[in-house]
């Protein structure tokens, strides 16, 4: 991992009126690193996520992007074309509902086509050929390449979604609870392709998730969120193995009785 932080998190606070949705997080994140948010409903996690990736804006506080070119930009100063831009080529967003996150009626190779065409690919023959490889990549068929996403399983839905999000070769994607909603065996199959394309791809990911068996497998470090705070934070095999915080404890007992 290099010396620089990728995302550089400074007393994040964001408040509905006067309901706390987070409150004073601050943290880097490193290049190629995965970083769980957990916590149960409510937690705040989601408010956290948003404000990070700019889809909501903070009450108070400050995030630092390293840029391409080396500099750091916070983010909340940009202008909207520059953070759209940026959106679009070094970061993905992973919704927990694939509808979200893509084009239903279009076909399957224009919804990963696109976000090539978005940064400025226009050769068709290119674009259909790498729609195709990263089709293969997250295990569609080829042969579904013209079918619309609303004819596919949930599961294919969403490896549908991270081809999308991943074929403009990002450096940093937001994964909120992105194997919610799907069947155990569905969920296994997907956590385990997402495992191996965040390793072979090198990218740094924030993932939100309230199962601590997806943070156990994907992230490196985690954070667990309680009314809105940070109340632990540390290398993930250390936090599960031995919470210090009587709030994680109990959070990963509730799990080991399952
Ligand atoms: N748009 C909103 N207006 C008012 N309060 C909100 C809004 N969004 C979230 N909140 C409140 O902020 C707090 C944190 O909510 P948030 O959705 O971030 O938690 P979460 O941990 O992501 O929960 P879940 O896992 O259920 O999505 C909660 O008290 C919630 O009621």
């Amino acid at each position: 991992m290099s010396d620089t932080p990728l995302l550089k998190v400074k007393d994040i606070s964001k408040f509905y009126g006067s309901r706390i949705g987070c409150r004073n997080v601050s943290f880097d994140l490193w290049p190629g690193e995965v970083l769980a948010i957990v916590g149960e409903s409510g937690s705040g996690k989601t408010t956290l996520l948003n404000c990070i990736s700019t889809r909501l804006l903070p009450t108070t506080g400050s995030v630092e992007y390293h840029m391409r070119d080396e500099t750091y930009r916070e983010l909340f100063r940009m202008n909207e074309a520059e953070r759209r831009f940026l959106m679009r080529t070094d970061w993905g967003f992973v919704h927990q509902n694939p509808a979200d996150g893509l084009r239903m009626t279009v076909s399957a190779g224009a919804n990963v086509g696109e976000r090539l065409m978005a940064i400025g690919n226009r050769h068709y023959g290119n674009i259909r050929a790498t729609a195709v490889d990263w089709l293969e990549r997250v295990e569609i068929d080829a042969d579904r390449i013209d079918d619309q996403p609303r004819a596919f399983s949930g599961g294919m839905r969403q490896r549908l979604q991270i081809a999308r999000n991943l074929v403009t070769g990002p450096r940093l994607v937001f994964m909120d609870e992105p194997t919610g909603g799907l069947d155990v065996s569905v969920q296994a199959r997907l956590l385990d392709l997402v495992r191996g394309l965040v390793n072979d791809l090198g990218l740094s990911a924030i993932i939100v998730t309230h199962d601590l068996a997806v943070a156990r497998l994907l992230s490196h470090r985690m954070m667990v969120m309680k009314d809105g705070v940070v109340i632990e934070h540390g290398l993930t095999d250390r936090v599960l193995d031995d919470p210090r915080e009587p709030y994680t404890q109990l959070l990963v007992s509730s799990i080991l009785q399952v």
